[in-house]
């Protein structure tokens, strides 16, 4: 393509940019690629420096989606059939396999991995048929959150045993999507739940590193699958209280925590307000020694803050109750008030559709997340997206017009349609 015919078709491109021709304009893109650009909507027609037509690796990126949306993995794979025969036996190599298979971003494993949780969620189904709790009711989720140093992992330890020795079975998972920054997370840590860690009724598994929120929610919420299949019928989800880690976690469990130690004012300044509107039970630890009449003043303050917060459901009353898990004074009654959560919730049938709706959350948040995966990689989107965003940041273009060329450029990536769009362009110039 010669010099001139690439410049007449940028300034083309930019003159039907202009006038939100959208869809030939972002065909047109397809064909130069603009590199830098300055000034006014006016004066860049005249300093652009482009460079085209693109040399991209035809398709290639687009390709990788395809082959995970396309592989075909039957019932009978056989590392699908071997995990889920020793997940259903409660091995826990099996199951802490599956749960790296579902953390898995290789086509071929996630694709074993969406074979496998649909064995399990079927067999769940089955279980729950047999069950005198009905359906969902045969395990619980609780969600646990607080500010660092509130106790959280002594808090699981104490629970975590006391649990165990009613002949529980107890899963420990946690949410931490700073993990990958921080260079791998302390959750689950063995030295941070000594007596759990070793507890064979207990499996602690530490935070995936998939370093997004929506990644670590979605692996997340298949681990907690995978483990009721391996017959853990507790499942505590800790959360570090990144962002908006607490929301997704209350997301996933039937049940939403709150543990904070008794200070006030600035020890209590990274806990969110939002998150208190969240918790089902605020539980106030370190309620022993020197720190009892502070817990005293912390419990009965929460106590009347709750009065004003819009109720998450019309049949619970979020408590504040005060614990040690120093001591464990406090830790069975807590596990009481838990189970009677559980039991009104079932009653009223809450529960049971508190678990549908976030099997329904669960999906679209994975559509959500796999068409942002597949848009991201698709390649007129990584040949685009750089000079758009210089567009948009250098105040040339609209983000939202920006965020049309692109989404029409991934919804109308072939060939075809550009060439068609430049016929009916040049038929119409006649
Ligand atoms: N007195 C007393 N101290 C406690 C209690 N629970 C935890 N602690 C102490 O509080 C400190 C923090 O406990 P952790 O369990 O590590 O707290 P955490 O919330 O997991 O903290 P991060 O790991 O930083 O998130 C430790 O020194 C514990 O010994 C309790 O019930 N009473």
């Amino acid at each position: 393509m010669s010099v001139l015919r690439k410049l007449s078709l940028v300034e083309k491109y930019l003159t039907l940019a202009h006038g939100y021709k959208q869809s030939f304009a972002s065909q047109l893109l397809d064909k130069v690629h603009v590199i830098g650009c300055c000034g006014c909507w006016s004066q860049q027609k005249r300093t652009l420096i482009y460079q085209g037509p693109q040399a991209t690796p035809k398709y290639k990126v687009l390709r990788e989606t395809d082959i995970y949306l396309n592989e075909e993995i039957k019932d009978d794979d056989p590392v699908v059939q071997r995990l889920y025969k020793g997940i259903k036996k409660q091995e826990r190599g099996a199951l802490a396999e599956g749960i790296t298979l579902v953390e898995s971003t290789h086509p071929k494993k996630k694709a074993q991995a969406q074979v496998l949780l649909s064995k399990v969620l079927l067999y769940l189904r089955e279980r729950d048929a047999h069950s005198l709790h009905g359906s969902f009711g045969s395990s619980f989720r609780i969600g646990l959150s607080g500010p660092p140093g509130a106790g959280k992992s002594t808090f699981i330890e104490a629970m975590g045993k006391h649990l165990t020795s009613e002949g529980h079975r107890v899963a420990v998972l946690a949410v931490d999507p700073s993990s990958r920054t921080s260079g791998g997370s302390l959750l689950g840590d063995k030295t941070r739940m000594p007596l759990l860690s070793v507890d064979s009724h207990a499996y602690i598994r530490p935070s995936p590193s998939s370093g997004t929120l929506g990644g670590v929610t979605r692996n997340t919420n298949e681990a907690i699958v995978l483990c009721e299949g391996s017959g853990y019928d507790v499942i505590l989800v800790e959360t570090v209280g990144v962002g908006q880690s607490e929301v997704a976690v209350a997301d996933m469990v039937d049940m939403f925590c709150l543990l904070i130690p008794p200070a006030g004012g600035d020890e209590l300044q990274g806990l969110k307000k939002g998150i208190v509107e969240l918790a089902d039970l605020v539980v106030v630890n370190k309620s022993d020694g020197d720190l009892l009449p502070a817990a005293r003043i912390i419990q009965s303050e929460y106590m009347s803050a709750l009065k004003f917060i819009r109720k998450r459901s019309k049949n619970w009353n979020p408590l504040v109750l005060r614990i040690s898990s120093k001591t464990k004074d406090g830790i069975p009654e807590l596990w009481l008030k838990m189970c009677e959560f559980k039991q009104v919730m079932l009653a009223v049938t809450e529960f049971q559709k508190k678990r549908e709706d976030q099997l329904k959350i669960w999906m679209w948040s994975s559509i959500k997340d796999n068409i942002m995966d597949i848009f991201t990689r698709h390649p007129s989107v990584q040949a685009q997206k750089d000079e758009l965003e210089h567009l948009v940041t250098s105040r040339i273009m609209t983000p939202g017009f920006a965020a049309d060329i692109l989404l029409k450029k991934f919804m109308y990536h072939g060939e075809e349609d550009v060439k068609h769009l430049l016929e009916t362009q040049s038929k119409h110039k006649q």
